[in-house]
C-alpha cells in the first residue's frame, strides 16, 4: 500500500440532479483512513450517485469530491489509489475471471502476480479460469471485490457489497472489511440496511433524500442510545421496582421478569435489592438499527455529534 499523506475521501457540498430529481443535495462528509465508514440510507437516497461522483464517473452540478486530496480524474495510477466495487454484474460474461483481472492489471501497470493474490484473497482461485457468465451472483460479487483489491489501494469503496452473498459470504466480507481498515485503509461501504453494518462499521454517514442525516461514530451512537440503562432479570419485578424507585432510579417493565433501570450504577442497584434474588444484571445493549431509530425518532438531524 502506498503511503497516503492526506485524508482519504472528502466531499464538500456535493450536488447532483437528474431532471427534476435531486439525487444528491449538498452532501459534505469525510471518510477517514483506518476505519470502516458505513454509508447508509434507504433506496434512492443518493448513495450510488455519490460514489460515482467520488470515482469521477458522474460530474457534480456543484461541490467537490476529493480522493487523497485530488479529484479522481487527476489521480495518476488511480487503481493504486482507490479500489471500488460499484456494480458486480458489470463484467463481460464471456471473459474468464482471471482474464478480466489481468486486463485491469495490465491497463493500470500492475504486476500480473496481483491477479493470483486477489483471486486467492476472495476465494475464487479454484474457478479463476471459468467465464464470468457462469458465476453466481455471490461469485460475481467476489470477483468485483477482487478487482477493487487489485491495486492494493489505500482507499476502498464498496457499493452494497453483501448483495447476493450467503451468510457465510456476509461473515467473510465483514472480516475482509475490518481487516482492510485494520491495515490503515479508508473503507467506505454502502448499505440500505443499518443492520448489515452491525459489527462492521466504525463510523456512519447516514443520508436520506440526498441529504446528510447523521455523521457519527458507531460507539457514540450506541452509547447515546443505551444511556446508563441496565437490564435486570428477576422473578420479583414488583418488589424490585419498588426498591429501586425508592432509591431514586427509574425502573420500567421491559418483558416478563425483566426490568430496565436508569439512573443508578450496577453496584447501587445490587445494594438496593438487598438480597432480592435476580438472575442477570447487565448493561443495556441496543442494535445499531434500534440506536439509530431512537436518536432520529423526532426527525431531528443528527450531525452535531460528529466524531473526527
Ligand atoms: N442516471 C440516472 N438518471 C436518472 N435518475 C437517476 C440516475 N441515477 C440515479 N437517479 C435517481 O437519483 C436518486 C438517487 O439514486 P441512487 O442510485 O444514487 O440512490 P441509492 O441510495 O444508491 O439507492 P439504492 O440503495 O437503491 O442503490 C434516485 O431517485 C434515482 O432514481
Amino acid at each position: 500500500m502506498e503511503p497516503v499523506t492526506t485524508t482519504s475521501i472528502e466531499c464538500q457540498g456535493l450536488r447532483r440532479r437528474y431532471g427534476r430529481t435531486v439525487a444528491v443535495d449538498g452532501l459534505s462528509f469525510t471518510v477517514e483512513p483506518g476505519r470502516v465508514t458505513g454509508f447508509v440510507g434507504p433506496n434512492g437516497a443518493g448513495k450510488s450517485t455519490t460514489m460515482r461522483m467520488i470515482l469521477g464517473l458522474d460530474a457534480p452540478d456543484a461541490g467537490t469530491a476529493l480522493v487523497c486530496g485530488q479529484p479522481y480524474r487527476s489521480l495518476r495510477a488511480p487503481l493504486r489509489r482507490v479500489g471500488a466495487l460499484l456494480d458486480a454484474g458489470a463484467i463481460h460474461p464471456g471473459r474468464r475471471a482471471c482474464d478480466h483481472l489481468l486486463w485491469m492489471a495490465q491497463s493500470n501497470g500492475l504486476p500480473p502476480k496481483r491477479v493470483d493474490d486477489v483471486l486467492e484473497a476472495v476465494g475464487l482461485a479454484s474457478v479463476a479460469r471459468r467465464r464470468a457468465g457462469s458465476f453466481s451472483l455471490g461469485m460475481k460479487q467476489r470477483l468485483g471485490i477482487a478487482a477493487a483489491l487489485l491495486g492494493d489501494a489505500p482507499v476502498l469503496l464498496f457499493d452494497e457489497p453483501v448483495n447476493g452473498l450467503d451468510p457465510e459470504g456476509i461473515h467473510w466480507i465483514r472480516g475482509l472489511l475490518r481487516g482492510l481498515a485494520g491495515q490503515g485503509r479508508a473503507v467506505f461501504v454502502s448499505s440500505h440496511l443499518m443492520s448489515e453494518l452491525e459489527d462492521t462499521a466504525d463510523h456512519l454517514i447516514v443520508v436520506a433524500r440526498g441529504r446528510l442525516v447523521a455523521d457519527i461514530s458507531v460507539a457514540d451512537l450506541l452509547a447515546r442510545a443505551s444511556g446508563d440503562r441496565v437490564v435486570l432479570r428477576t422473578a420479583r419485578t414488583a418488589e424490585a421496582m419498588a426498591a429501586l424507585t425508592a432509591g431514586g432510579a427509574t425502573a420500567a417493565l421491559a418483558g416478563p421478569e425483566t426490568l430496565t433501570v436508569t439512573g443508578l450504577t450496577g453496584e447501587r442497584i445490587t445494594a438496593l435489592l438487598a438480597g432480592l434474588p435476580f438472575s442477570e444484571l447487565t448493561a443495556y445493549r441496543v442494535s445499531l438499527e434500534q440506536a439509530y431509530l431512537e436518536l432520529t425518532r423526532d426527525g431531528a438531524e443528527y450531525t452535531a455529534a460528529r466524531v473526527a
